[in-house]
């Protein structure tokens, strides 16, 4: 079998990968498994982006006192996240496949340098045909720097790996035009660049998962956004990773539309690294409505009305437009002390160079 993708990031969300009663079902990881490995064996690299710690780690203790939820986020996934890898680890084995796990945290793509370490680490796996199977370190990751969620981090993986697309299993169809539960509505199979979807999207998720449907929406358009096809679909389903990908049209999902244009690595990696930003750049509003124009543009001196917080050159700073709106984020080529001697004046050399721009 040809497939259309050589290289793709597949989340499996905690919702796919539990029963009602939280316990693991090795079942349905045990299908998708199968699926991964013949992806695998067609020539496909396959990163996994898996959930489920916590949710096989609840299952398997029983605790003495009341915990806090750092407590059990910390108790559970350490637990389950040995029980999952095993799992995985059996089951690919008995294809004649080797996996990796990589923990990370959010704190592991911060610097470029960091960033760099995180992807030489799964291409090297990849290139020895292991496939990495990646999660949040949720053990050590409690503090405000960590992942929304697991849809966040698959969405940083596939952009950083340059993967063609990104499979987000979760445990509903697509995105529906409305709320799924009620009658009439129905999923939205495509999502051309740029289409509001802020009207069907509900703050309710599902019994395990973290994040929801509104960070699937926010990862999978700014991913696109980098020229990566991005497919919301249901992982209860059975052969749904095979038949996304040989029989398209007739799986149900929702396809974000990629971008046409490639975007260069630095500037994906700026893209996904707004918890970073050390400090904040704010526009005048003729600069605002410049970088919105279709020219690449970099901000000048002269179009910043006001400069917040310490920062060094090449440190991550937000952009902000005159009524504190974020508008993008971006390298910053002066420390904070050297760019308010700048601001303001013309003549100057940019603050951020457009390659080094990223606008949301
Ligand atoms: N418009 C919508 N279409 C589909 N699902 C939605 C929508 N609005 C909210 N949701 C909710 O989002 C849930 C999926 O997100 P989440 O619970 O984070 O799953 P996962 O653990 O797979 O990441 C769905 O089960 C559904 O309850
Ligand atoms: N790292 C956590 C994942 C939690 C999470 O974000 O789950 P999900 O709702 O599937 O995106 C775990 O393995 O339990």
């Amino acid at each position: 079998m040809n497939y259309p993708y050589n290289r793709i990031t597949v989340k499996i969300g905690s919702n796919v990968l539990t029963r009602k009663d939280g316990t693991l079902d090795v079942t349905r990881m045990s299908a998708l498994v199968d699926q991964v490995a013949e992806l695998h064996k067609a020539g496909v690299e396959v990163v996994l982006v898996s959930s489920g710690a916590v949710a096989s780690g609840r299952s398997e203790i029983k605790v003495s006192r009341k915990l806090d939820s750092v407590d059990q986020r910390q108790l559970y996934s350490a637990v389950g996240q040995a029980k999952l890898i095993n799992r995985y680890y059996e089951l690919f084995r008995e294809h004649g496949i080797a996996v990796g796990q990589v923990l990370t945290t959010k704190e592991s793509f911060g610097t470029r340098r960091h960033y760099l370490n995180q992807r030489h680490c799964m291409q090297v796996m990849l290139e020895n045909g292991v496939i990495p199977i990646v999660n949040e370190n949720d053990t050590i990751s409690v503090t405000e720097l960590m992942f929304t969620d697991n849809d966040e981090l698959s969405g940083l993986v596939a952009s950083m790996l340059d993967a063609q697309a990104l499979i987000i299993l979760s445990n509903i169809d697509g995105i529906y035009n409305g709320s799924p539960s009620e009658p009439g509505t129905s999923v939205i199979r495509e999502v051309e660049q740029g289409k509001d979807l802020s009207d069907y999207i509900q703050a309710e998720k599902s019994g395990f998962g973290r994040g929801g449907m509104l960070t699937k929406t926010t990862i999978a358009r700014k991913v696109a956004d980098e020229g990566i096809t991005v497919i919301i679909a249901n992982g209860k389903r059975d052969n749904i990773l095979t038949d996304l990908l040989e029989h398209p049209a007739d799986t149900v999902c929702t396809r974000f539309v990629p971008a046409s244009e490639a975007v260069s690595s630095v500037k994906k990696w700026i893209a996904h690294s707004e918890g970073f930003a050390k400090g904040e750049l704010h526009l005048n509003a003729q600069a605002v409505e410049a970088l919105k124009g279709k020219k690449a543009i970099s901000i000048l001196p002269v179009g910043v009305t006001r400069i917040e917080g310490d920062f060094e050159k090449d440190d991550i700073v937000r952009i902000m437009d005159a009524g504190g709106n974020q508008i993008g984020v971006g390298r910053i080529g002066a420390s904070s002390e050297e760019a308010r001697k700048m601001q303001g004046e013309h003549g100057q050399r940019p603050l951020v160079h457009y390659d080094y721009l990223y606008l949301d």
